[in-house]
């Protein structure tokens, strides 16, 4: 079995709703990415003969799904009230309404689960909030 690791990161502020801490409160963070796909077999012809995906396409494809966070308010939906939501667009302030509790671990399979529906065989997804702390989402 070969396996591919692919690292991106974006640079986003969240809060943890229903957090009793410090974490609840608004901070930001440089979230890495290290997506690691597997084939059993490497392609033969062309340009990726020898290869199991082309690095620059799927660094392309991480990136593309990174940027979509990077620089912006990642807000799990339904945390905060309208009113601040106004308040915020009336700023010119932009952000990223999010279906779960913005986590690491959620993180992880929200990618994991995207680059699955790609058509990749992933193999882990981890993703480190803090230069100590990771959280990895497998099924293997
Ligand atoms: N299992 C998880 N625990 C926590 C998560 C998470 O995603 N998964 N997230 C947070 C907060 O977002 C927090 O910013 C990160 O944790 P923490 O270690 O407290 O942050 P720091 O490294 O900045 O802490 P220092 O005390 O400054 O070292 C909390 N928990």
């Amino acid at each position: 079995m070969y396996q591919l690791t692919i690292e991106q990161s974006f640079d986003s502020a969240h809060f943890l709703a229903g957090y009793q801490g410090k974490c609840g409160n608004i901070h930001g963070h440089r979230w890495r990415v290290l997506l690691v796909i597997q084939e059993e077999k490497l392609k033969e012809e062309q340009q990726q003969r020898g290869m199991c995906v082309d690095f620059s396409t799927l660094k392309d494809e991480l990136k593309e799904v990174a940027d979509q966070y990077d620089h912006s308010f990642l807000i799990e939906k339904d945390t905060l009230k309208e009113r601040t939501l106004e308040a915020l667009k009336e700023e010119g302030f932009s952000w990223v309404e999010l279906e779960f509790r913005p986590t690491a671990e959620n993180f992880a399979k929200h990618f994991y689960d995207l680059f699955s529906q790609k058509g990749y065989d992933v193999a882990r997804v981890q993703v480190y909030e803090t230069p100590n702390n990771c959280a990895t989402y497998t099924e293997s």
